[in-house]
């Protein structure tokens, strides 16, 4: 049965110290557990703050880099090296620092990449690479060790938005058209993709995130994506006190 655990921290700089050492310590358990870990990271302005300190962080040194592969939950679909594609700020953040195999760094394809401006063509080639990446048991998805999530101030979580269309995709990933945040065009893992993974990782900071935060965890009258995403044995929220601040206890 999965666990939901609720770990408040001090603020957003502390909060992102605590994921990245959390983070690293799941990776390397990861590693002598099973050999490889395997992570999807998220876009916006807590993760950079993570991945930064992942950057940072003295016990980085332990992990193996040559064993573990990264994801994405989802990404802005924009041309390659845009400052806003989650991939170059997870790059300029902490990737561009690591000894990665670029074949380990699975970003998702950018709007001037071989599919052109075409985001469900896509979204069916991150399908594609991740059923590549599965397990040989008929499994269409990679096993995630750790899946980290943004929550939007309207409780979305990757690119999959309150009331929006690509909330119902049943399919491993889908094009999303008409984000209500900018850019309006996405590629995002879908919310069955999202619940296969061991641990689920809701990470939030800031007064504006609180009430999606609450809605998320004690429910309400508008059920928000973020409620939605757990992970198979555990899902954290990882979350500052301004994030916190409207739960009932
Ligand atoms: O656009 C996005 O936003 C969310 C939340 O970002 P934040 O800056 O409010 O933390 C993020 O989780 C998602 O990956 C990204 O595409």
């Amino acid at each position: 049965m999965s666990e939901t655990v609720v770990v408040v921290v001090p603020d957003a700089d502390v909060l992102a110290s605590a994921v990245s050492a959390r983070l690293v310590i799941k990776i390397i358990d990861a590693q002598a557990t099973r050999g490889w870990a395997s992570i999807v990271l998220t876009g916006g302005r807590v993760a950079a703050k993570v991945l930064r300190a992942v950057k940072e962080l003295p016990a980085s040194a332990a992990v193996d880099w040559s064993r573990v592969d990264l994801w994405w939950g989802d990404e802005r679909f924009l041309p390659s090296g845009d400052p806003d594609r989650n991939e170059t700020q997870a790059r300029e953040a902490l990737l561009d620092s690591l000894p990665l195999d670029p074949a380990q760094v699975h970003a998702m394809p950018p709007s001037d990449g071989p599919d052109g401006d075409d985001a469900k063509a896509a979204a069916a080639r991150y399908a594609r690479e991740l059923a590549a990446a599965a397990r040989p048991d008929g499994s269409e998805l990679p096993p995630f060790d750790v899946l980290m999530l943004g929550v939007g101030e309207d409780g979305h979580v990757a690119s999959l938005f309150p009331g929006h269309p690509g909330l119902s995709e049943t399919g491993t990933t889908a094009a999303v058209h008409d984000s209500p945040k900018p850019p309006p065009t996405r590629v995002t893992l879908t919310m069955p993709t999202i619940r296969t993974a061991d641990e689920v990782w809701l990470i939030a900071a800031g007064p504006d995130k609180a009430a999606a935060v609450r809605t998320a965890i004690e429910g309400g009258a508008d059920p928000v994506p973020a409620a939605s995403a757990t992970g198979t044995s555990k899902t954290l929220f990882l979350l500052d006190t301004a994030a916190a601040a409207d739960l009932s206890r």
